[in-house]
């Protein structure tokens, strides 16, 4: 995914903060040997205590300056990150197919991984590159002995942080695969709860969800095993050379060393490097800290890369007639199949006329309605759209009312689900649909009538109903181009017939393209074609 840009100015401003905190450190170091110089001396206490103080404020602000910088950098890549997961999806190419558990764990949790990365990790790794070595070169100017003890420990601190850093790098993608498992395998079980339950698979299914639940505790344990590992490693090399640092200055101070030294330390200069040492390992031990932030950024980036991108879709002109539109020697072929679903058709549907569709179960009817949805592939030929083709005009789909076989429910009132497909309608043209369609018996059993609340599945309606449901979207949506798909499926001879004039009535004035199996329904076509 490409999110550069995003929160750039934020995560400059977090590394000029964190050099500038390694100054500080330096100017922290300084004042504190001073101050205890002049303790010892007696001159200039209060300046050098003044200047400690201010020292140790700077540090305080340009820390806090610091994360809000990083929190702030994290904050616009999440951002961007989400909306290019979101328009990738949506704009996701015809015919594709991606598991909603999958999309799910990418844009949610798989998003929130990169704020670790992003907030702490890309400063840190920033700060340790750049400041270790210069208070490497700063305390060399108060002791090169000290500053080469330091550099020399550096080493085994670096191998120990890249050994970590490959363990642990394996454990965290295990773990989030784990828990894009645990999160997939819950997002199905809900969806798929009538079901569980009709069959009587409540407590196989628990079993199946405890063990997924499990196998990601145990996969954490591990990360953070090998976090904890790294960290203790790491500490015990920071330790050890400052208390290298310590000894060497102690026993130069007090010329008690067993070997001769090039130099002479006096309190002031022991202190200093003393009060150096921790803050030439303290970004690196940071970095190491944010070292699972990393892992489990790049661990979560597998999952995001792997969504499918597609350029947005431009919409079409908005067309003032309806239109001729002309299949020409079009082929449907899905990636995933062996055949085409429909292979070089030629059809005309004229300007405000009715096509019907009839042909055996999986002739390709759908996949037709679909190609002018964008929601099945045109592998060869050309949808021509009063001579213009498709890939010229832009995206139809704003410009269709469209009742398909198995119409989407939102959580929401009967009345919401009608207006969803023309936000704007009035209370008056969604009664008007929906009595229509003959909802209006349905209505009548139920006190709430169209305030009826349904939920994601539906549940409460008939097969018929939600048929009826889809139609009442397709009528009451104004638009040149009506798409139906086996409108009168699940519906009796008696309901069919009383659909066909809401159908006939909804056709009028648009260019009507009908999927179906019925014989009455294909009856109101100006032309009927059959599909092989
Ligand atoms: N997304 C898809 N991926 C792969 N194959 C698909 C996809 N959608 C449809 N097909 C296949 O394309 C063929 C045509 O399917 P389509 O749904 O268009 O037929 P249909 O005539 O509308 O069938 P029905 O009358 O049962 O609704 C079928 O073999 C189907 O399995």
């Amino acid at each position: 995914m490409a999110l550069a840009g995003a929160g750039a100015s934020a995560l400059r401003r977090a590394r000029g903060l964190v050099v500038l905190d390694g100054v500080a450190a330096a100017g922290f170091a300084a004042t504190l040997a001073f101050t205890i110089d002049a303790l010892a001396t007696g001159k200039g206490f209060r300046v050098w205590l003044a200047l400690l103080c201010l020292a140790m404020i700077a540090r305080g602000v340009m820390a806090k300056l610091a994360l809000e910088a990083g929190a702030e950098a994290a904050a616009r890549v999440k951002a961007a990150a989400r909306a290019e997961a979101v328009t990738a999806l949506v704009a996701r190419n015809p015919g594709g197919s991606v598991s909603s558990a999958a999309v799910t764990t990418a844009v949610v949790e798989g998003v929130e991984a990169l704020d670790g990365h992003v907030s702490r990790f890309i400063p840190a790794r920033f700060a340790a590159a750049a400041t270790p070595l210069a208070l490497i070169a700063v305390a060399a100017v108060a002791s090169p002995i000290a500053a080469a003890i330091l550099l020399g420990a550096l080493v085994p601190f670096i191998i120990a942080m890249a050994l970590a850093g490959t363990a642990a790098a394996a454990e965290s993608r295990a773990q989030f695969l784990a828990l894009e498992r645990l999160s997939g395998m819950f997002l199905d079980r809900v969806r798929a709860l009538p079901v569980v339950l009709a069959f009587q698979a409540e407590s196989r299914i628990t079993r199946d969800l405890a063990r997924s639940a499990e196998d990601l505790a145990n996969r954490t344990i591990r990360v953070l095993r090998v976090a904890f590992f790294s960290t203790g490693a790491l500490e015990f090399f920071a330790a050890l050379s400052v208390a290298l640092v310590a000894v060497y200055c102690g026993f130069n101070l007090l010329r008690l060393l067993p070997f001769p030294v090039p130099e002479q330390l006096d309190l002031k200069r022991a202190f200093f490097v003393l009060a150096l040492a921790p803050e030439i390992y303290l970004p690196m031990r940071r970095l190491a800290a944010a070292y699972h932030d990393r892992q489990a950024a790049e661990a979560a980036t597998a999952s995001l890369i792997a969504l499918p991108s597609a350029s947005p879709r431009t919409d079409a002109p908005t067309l003032t007639e309806p239109p001729v539109i002309r299949f020409s020697r079009v082929t449907i072929h899905y990636p995933e199949a062996d055949a085409p679903a429909v292979q070089q058709l030629d059809l005309e549907i004229a300007a405000g006329k009715i096509v019907a569709l009839l042909g055996p179960s999986g002739s390709g009817k759908t996949s037709l309605l679909n190609l002018l949805l964008d929601l099945a592939p045109l592998t060869e030929g050309a949808v021509l759209v009063n001579g213009q083709t498709l890939a010229e005009l832009g995206s139809l789909t704003g410009q269709i009312a469209w009742a398909g076989q198995h119409p989407l429910i939102m959580p929401g009132s009967l009345a919401d689900n009608i207006a969803l497909a023309h936000r704007s309608a009035s209370r008056a043209e969604i009664e008007s649909a929906a009595e229509r369609v003959g909802l209006a018996a349905a209505l009548s059993r139920r006190s709430a009538g169209l305030d009826t609340w349904l939920d994601e599945r539906g549940s409460g309606l008939s097969g018929g109903e939600r048929r009826r449901l889809s139609l009442a979207r397709a009528i009451l949506k104004p638009a040149p181009i009506l798409l139906l798909d086996e409108p009168t499926a699940n519906l009796d001879a008696a309901a069919e017939a009383e659909l066909l004039e809401a159908i006939a009535e909804a056709a009028r004035g648009r260019t009507t393209l009908i999927a179906t199996h019925a014989q009455a329904v294909a009856a109101l076509a100006d032309h009927v074609v059959t599909l092989a």
